[in-house]
C-alpha cells in the first residue's frame, strides 16, 4: 500500500453559525496530484488553512505523514501557496526569496538558486517584483513554497486569473515537481478543464462536505464516451455495424437508439456505411461527460467563475 501523506478524520470547522468544513475525511497518498474541486465558499480554502496550520479545527483529526501529534513538525515538510504571498515589490525575486529563507530559517543559500531555476525565474536578474506579470508572481509564490525542499505542496487556486500561456507554464511546473521530484501535490482550482490535465485523484467538496473522492481512471469510466446513433431501425443497424465494421461493443437502447462504445473516432465512417445500406441516420453524436459536467451532475450546480 502506498504511503499516506494526508488523512483527515471528520475534520470540522465552524465559524459562528457557518459550518465551513463539515466532517471531512479525505486521503492523499504519496505521489498523487489531488485536485480539490468545489464552488466558491464550498470550504476548500478553509480545509487547506486547517492542514497548513493557518486556522484551527473545531473538531476531528488531521494526520500528516502518519502523525497526528506534533503537526507543526510534520508541517515543515509542506510547502504551500495559499493566499498571495506578500513580496516586496521593490526587490528582485532572489532578494525576496533570500529574505523568506532567512525569516523561516530554512535551506542554504543554494536553495534560492535551485528554486528559481525550477520555476524558470533564474534569469529575471535585477527586475523588481512589482514589474512581474501575474504568472511570474505566481511562479515566485511557488518558488517560495519550494524553499526547504518540501515533500508535499499545497496550492490554492494557483492559476486563478492567469493568461493561457502562464497556465501552461504552471501546469508543466506542477508536472515536473510531481514526476521528477516525487512531490505530492494538493491543488484546488475551479478551472476543471485544466485540473483534469493534471490530477491523478479528485475530491469534490460542497457546502463543507466531501461529496466524493475518485481517481482519474475512475473519472474516465464515469465519463465514459460513446457514439449515440438515432436511426429508423436499430436492429438492422446493429447487424450492419457488426458485419461491416466489426463493432460488437454497443448497447441497443430502444428501436431507434444505439450507443456504441468503440471506434469513437469513426462517426463519419459509421454514418456513411449505414446510409449506404439504407438505414436512415437521424442523428449521430459523440457523447460523454467531462469533469465539469460530472461535477454538475454530482453537485447539482455549475462551478462558478
Ligand atoms: N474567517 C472566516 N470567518 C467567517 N466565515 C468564514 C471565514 N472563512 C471562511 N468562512 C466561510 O466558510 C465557508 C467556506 O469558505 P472557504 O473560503 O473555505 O471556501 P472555498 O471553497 O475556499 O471558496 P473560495 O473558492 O471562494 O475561496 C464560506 O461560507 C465562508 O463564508
Amino acid at each position: 500500500m502506498s504511503e499516506v501523506v494526508l488523512k483527515t478524520y471528520n475534520l470540522s470547522k465552524k465559524y459562528k453559525e457557518t459550518m465551513a468544513v463539515d466532517k471531512v475525511s479525505m486521503t492523499i497518498k504519496k505521489g498523487q496530484i489531488y485536485g480539490f474541486i468545489g464552488q466558491n465558499g464550498a470550504g476548500k480554502t478553509t480545509i487547506i488553512r486547517l492542514i497548513t496550520g493557518l486556522a484551527h479545527k473545531t473538531d476531528g483529526e488531521i494526520e500528516l505523514f502518519g502523525q497526528t501529534n506534533n503537526l507543526d513538525e510534520s508541517r515543515e515538510s509542506i510547502g504551500s501557496l495559499v493566499e498571495s504571498p506578500a513580496f516586496y515589490g521593490n526587490m528582485t525575486a532572489r532578494e525576496n526569496l533570500e529574505i523568506s529563507r532567512l525569516v523561516r530559517g530554512i535551506g542554504s543559500k543554494d536553495s534560492v538558486d535551485k528554486v528559481l531555476e525550477l520555476v524558470n525565474l533564474k534569469d529575471t536578474g535585477k527586475k523588481k517584483v512589482k514589474n512581474f506579470s501575474l504568472g511570474m508572481k505566481q511562479r515566485l509564490g511557488i518558488a517560495n513554497a519550494l524553499l526547504g525542499n518540501p515533500k508535499f505542496i499545497i496550492l490554492d487556486e494557483p492559476i486563478n486569473g492567469l493568461d493561457p500561456m502562464s497556465i501552461v507554464e504552471i501546469r508543466e511546473l506542477i508536472k515536473k515537481l510531481n514526476n521528477e521530484l516525487g512531490m505530492t501535490i494538493l491543488i484546488s482550482s475551479h478551472i476543471l478543464g485544466e485540473l483534469s490535465e493534471l490530477a491523478t485523484n479528485y475530491g469534490i467538496i460542497s457546502h463543507g462536505k466531501l461529496i466524493e473522492e475518485f481517481t482519474a481512471k475512475e473519472l474516465r469510466e464515469k465519463c465514459r464516451q460513446y457514439i449515440e446513433i438515432i436511426v429508423d431501425d436499430s436492429k438492422k443497424a446493429t447487424v450492419l455495424l457488426e458485419e461491416k465494421l466489426g463493432i460488437t461493443n454497443y448497447e441497443v437502447i430502444n428501436d431507434n437508439m444505439i450507443k456504441v462504445y468503440e471506434k469513437l473516432d469513426e462517426t463519419g465512417k459509421i454514418n456513411t456505411m449505414l446510409s449506404l445500406n439504407n438505414v436512415e441516420v437521424k442523428k449521430i453524436l459523440l457523447k460523454g461527460q467531462n469533469l465539469e459536467e460530472y461535477f454538475v451532475s454530482v453537485v447539482g450546480g455549475a462551478i462558478n467563475e
